[in-house]
């Protein structure tokens, strides 16, 4: 898990239905420009608002173009429970390389429970799993020596850390020196520059050619290169996250013609014509890598 992945928006036709030729083409185009892997059903994917034969269609589509280029498919899973998540890790880890698994959420369960959770999912997957560790999203925060234990388990991969700040936390998970993945597009840059193995970031829908130049700047050891892109890239992190992910991001795929609509399932709702303006110009200013 080196470099950037790209948590595919899930694309709608104009009647509703799940956007295949429009998925196809932005997995293509993701590849083509550098990025290291796809994500199927991440948060951006909209994953929560799809049915089951959906998410199959999804993660066909993923698989089947990650084949083409010989690019790892991380497939997102797991739900507030760890039977129902055990479940879904069975079945998607027969078409997955590794899975994305979310710390549960909602019921906010002990740190221990959560590990527990977790050894569940991973001996039941058979796949690594990177654990989703999203505290703003899920309501639980997990102690920085759980985040730790996690990480050294055999069963994982990887981390991807979403904390919102380059905090105490974060500089200790780091510091844990396997692979940590950042999920917050706007630290992608500082955590890089920290030992981070890179990112599974939604900008790369839009913009991945930019983030996977970051990435080989900080691997070449090129920092001024490093700091230019992360100066260029955090207006647009900014702009896509204005509103609820991934209403923006979609508004910019439409608008770039990567994909046919933008539309996204409710409670999202289209962005304000602002949002989407601001983001157009933070995409047009950006040193494209
Ligand atoms: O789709 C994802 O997975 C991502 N999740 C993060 C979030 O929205 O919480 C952000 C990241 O860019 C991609």
């Amino acid at each position: 898990m080196n470099g950037v992945h790209v948590p595919l928006v899930t694309p709608f036709a104009e009647d509703g239905t799940v956007d295949v030729p429009s998925l196809e083409r932005l997995a293509h185009h993701v590849l083509d420009q550098g990025a290291a892997g796809l994500v199927a059903l991440g948060t951006t994917g909209e994953a929560p608002m799809l049915t089951g034969a959906e998410s199959r269609t999804v993660i066909e589509t993923c698989r089947r173009v990650s084949d083409e280029y010989g690019t790892p498919l991380t497939v997102g899973a797991g739900t507030a429970g760890t039977d129902d998540s055990v479940r879904q890790a069975r079945e998607r880890a027969e078409v997955a390389d590794l899975l994305l698994v979310v710390v549960p959420y909602y019921l906010r369960p002990t740190d221990e429970g959560v590990v527990e959770h977790f050894a569940a999912v991973g001996a039941a997957a058979g796949v690594p799993l990177v654990v989703y560790n999203v505290p703003y999203r899920t309501g639980k925060t997990l102690r920085a020596e759980s985040l730790l234990a996690l990480l050294a388990a055999e069963y994982v991969a990887g981390v991807k850390h979403c904390p919102g700040s380059v905090d105490a936390d974060t500089l200790a998970l780091l510091a844990g020196g396997r692979d940590v993945l950042c999920g917050d597009d706007a630290f992608l840059y500082p955590m890089l520059a920290l030992g981070a193995a890179g990112g599974i970031s939604a900008s790369g829908n839009v913009a991945p050619a930019a983030l996977a130049a970051m990435v080989s700047a900080v691997r070449t050891g090129d920092a001024e290169r490093g700091r230019t892109l992360h100066r260029s890239s955090l207006p647009l992190a900014r702009a896509l996250f204005a509103e609820p992910s991934p209403s923006v991001i979609k508004a910019v795929l439409a608008e770039q013609g990567l994909i046919a609509h933008p539309g996204v399932r409710a409670p999202l709702r289209a962005p304000a014509a602002d949002s989407l303006g601001a983001a157009m110009d933070a995409l047009a200013a950006l040193d494209a890598g």
